[in-house]
């Protein structure tokens, strides 16, 4: 049946579920009372699956302003078992991300005290048997929704894992998720329409537990999601958790009764303490208890919620004292009583257990990464080359303005002749080829931050690691960078009449197309140490503007002062303008103007005596100080550069940490 035609329930259901609420609650109470030893028997632990219990946690950190230690979480204790779904909830700046982060082993160790521990046992590493799940939908919009979570399994799951299979869990997961009808539909981007917002949130979460992982952590996977898509999002998670026995701890904000009925735990918390710990269907009893009887058609979870916000109290110190209360309410509680022996049974049936390895910790030697560097290469670039060649953000549409620029500067420029006048011509027409199109890769921004989304999600999540992203950028900008300088020369040079010839075509065509690798290389080293789009974009645009002004077209370059030397010797754009300068001019001769009346020549390079009627390209070279150029040293300095571009690239992936 697919989880997408599931209609919501009737009131009288409701009734009935929140009746089954209280035979539970009933239930729970009388566990309660039973012998620890007899609780312990019952308790079995699956070697391959993961509980998660907590006892103690608090996370502090020091307030920048007052300087003194503040405990965002305090003493939390806890226990969710595999096949659970346990709901953090609580209301907004309450500790419920920080809560999740530090079971999640996101945060500073430095700064959380208590223990964590799998299946009993603590020192693991969580961060090897789960996945995080964030809120933002860091999907690839120009790959399909198979296509995305294809990717993923290709990367996670082991080598030992056949292709057919990993197709076949790829399949499964799809229907799992209810994603069966949208499964080659694009995902979208703000060109493409693509699929729903609850389709691309059931994407994200289905690429990242396609391969089981043992726990799933997940911040906020309702927000933004209208309450039809929220559930489903819900309840294909749970059904994944369930059918694979996997352990679910999602922080919540404000789910609907629907949405809330889903899960079998609460974690309820106000101010970084507990409120309440215990089965969801529990709780509406244990707030009764305590004079908060939630009304008969009331969402429990709104309700629980209005108890324990006290951010619009008008009176601050009864706002305290009202949180104070649930919170030693709890304290004293027969729910956190057997929240407890709930831990201290996972943990003495670890100890109990002692023969069988529960470990979850990683071996020494093993490999964070499921597949090695060069396999991981591999499928990066073919995804990144499928997404440049599917996304005319990234590439056609510079393309597109660089053959349309090609030919304003081809009508412009038209057959530019071998004129004195014609000198001044031609280096306008070198710089602005260079300048203009270097310029422009900052059209490449936005492509490359809304993929940098993704590699930061799936970098936390240990799809690969930097080298082989790095790679796989740099590989693929090799042929649509040529692409782009390619259709810009092959339009552009025989239209304005540069040097004719193959050896000077292809040395525009090298020195372009260099130019353009160092400006893309830029461009990606600098979004990557600055993400934000305005602010790469200022930066980039800003460089360009420096080098240009220094390259020697505006101010000569042994008119440049001293103090500016520095710049002019590492601008990219330098190599490239001087390259093609000297091809272009080498080689040919001008004629100079003739003075009707003296019948002299008025050469301004090469004889300027006025005898001479020509001048040759070398002549020119020598007037501007082009005498040193070497063209193959001039492309091996691009090459340097671009080089130092992409390592820069590299080491600003490493250093900016993935969200922790
Ligand atoms: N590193 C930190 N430095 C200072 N304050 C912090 C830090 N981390 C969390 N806080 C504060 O701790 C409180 C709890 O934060 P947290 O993000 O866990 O709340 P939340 O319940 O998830 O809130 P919301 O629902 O609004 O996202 C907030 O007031 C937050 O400002």
């Amino acid at each position: 049946m697919s989880i997408l035609k599931k209609r919501p329930k009737t009131d009288e259901e409701l009734e009935l579920e929140k009746t089954t609420y209280n035979n539970e609650f009933t239930k729970q109470i009388q566990i309660e009372i039973i012998d620890t030893n007899d609780t312990l028997e019952n308790v079995h632990i699956d070697e391959d699956s993961v509980s998660v219990a907590w006892s103690g946690l608090t996370y502090t950190i020091t307030n920048k302003k007052t300087k003194q230690k503040e405990n965002i979480i305090q003493n939390c204790s806890g226990v969710v078992k595999p096949g659970e779904i346990m709901a953090i909830m609580g209301p907004s700046g309450a500790g419920k991300s920080t809560l999740l982060d530090v079971l999640a082993g996101r945060k500073d160790p430095k700064n959380v005290t208590g223990t964590i521990y799998l299946n009993g046992k603590s020192g693991q590493n969580v961060k090897f048997v789960s996945t995080y799940v964030m809120q933002d939908d860091a999907l690839m919009g120009s790959l399909t929704v198979r296509e995305n979570i294809q990717f993923a399994a290709d990367l996670c799951f082991p080598e030992t894992v056949s292709l057919a299979e990993r197709h076949q869990k790829v399949t499964e997961i799809i229907k799992e998720f209810g994603l069966e009808r949208v499964a080659d539909h694009k995902v979208g981007n703000i060109i493409i329409r693509g699929i729903s917002g609850g389709e691309k949130r059931r994407t994200v979460i289905a690429s990242q537990v396609v391969t089981h992982p043992k726990i799933i952590f997940l911040d906020e996977p309702t927000t933004g999601l209208d309450s039809a898509a929220a559930y489903n999002v819900m309840k294909a998670i749970i059904t994944t958790a369930k059918t694979h026995h996997l352990t679910v701890i999602a922080s919540i904000h404000q789910p609907s009764s629907e949405v809330f009925a889903l899960f079998d735990k609460l974690y309820l918390i106000s101010r970084g303490q507990t409120v309440y710990h215990g089965p969801r269907k529990a709780a509406l009893e244990y707030f009764k208890n305590l004079g908060h009887e939630c009304p008969e058609h009331a969402n429990p979870a709104d309700f629980y919620l209005s108890r324990i916000n006290i951010d619009f109290m008008s009176d601050r110190a009864t706002g305290e004292q009202h949180i104070e209360k649930f919170i030693t309410s709890y304290e004293s509680s027969s729910a956190k009583r057997l929240a407890k022996t709930e831990v201290d049974a996972v943990l003495a049936a670890a100890e109990k257990d002692a023969t069988n390895d529960l470990s979850v910790d990683v071996p020494q030697g093993y490999n964070r990464y499921a597949r090695g560097f060069f396999v991981q290469t591999y499928f990066i670039t073919k995804r990144t080359f499928t997404n440049a060649y599917r996304n005319i953000l990234l590439y056609w549409i510079r393309v597109a303005m660089y053959v349309c620029l090609a030919l304003l500067m081809g009508t412009v420029w038209w057959n530019v002749g071998f004129e004195q006048k014609n000198v001044q011509d031609r280096f306008a027409a070198h710089f602005f080829s260079v300048a203009f199109l270097v310029f422009m890769s900052v059209a490449g921004i936005p492509g490359f931050l809304e993929e940098r989304v993704v590699f930061r999600r799936e970098r936390a999540d240990g799809f690969y690691s930097v080298g082989p992203y790095a790679l796989a950028n740099f590989v693929v900008s090799v042929p649509f960078v040529f692409i782009i300088a390619f259709t810009f020369t092959a339009v552009a040079y025989p239209m304005i009449g540069l040097h004719a010839g193959f050896g000077h075509f292809m040395w525009f065509l090298t020195y372009l197309y260099l130019a353009l690798m160092v400006a893309e290389s830029m461009v990606v080293f600098v979004a990557a140490v600055i993400p934000i789009f305005v602010a790469a974009l200022t930066i980039v645009a800003f460089l360009n503007g420096f080098f240009m002004v220094v390259q020697g077209f505006f101010v000569r370059r042994d008119s440049i002062p001293h103090a500016w030397k520095w710049a002019h010797y590492i601008d990219y754009q330098k190599y490239a303008f001087e390259g093609i300068v000297k091809s272009d001019f080498l080689g040919l001769t001008f004629d100079c103007v003739k003075n009707a009346a003296t019948e002299k020549c008025n050469c301004m390079y090469g004889d300027t005596s006025g005898n001479s009627c020509d001048f040759t390209g070398q002549d020119v070279l020598n007037s501007f100080g082009y005498t040193e150029i070497k063209l193959p040293a001039w492309a091996m300095a691009l090459v340097g550069l671009t080089i130092i571009f992409r390592v820069g690239f590299y080491v600003a992936l490493r250093l900016r940490k993935s969200r922790t």
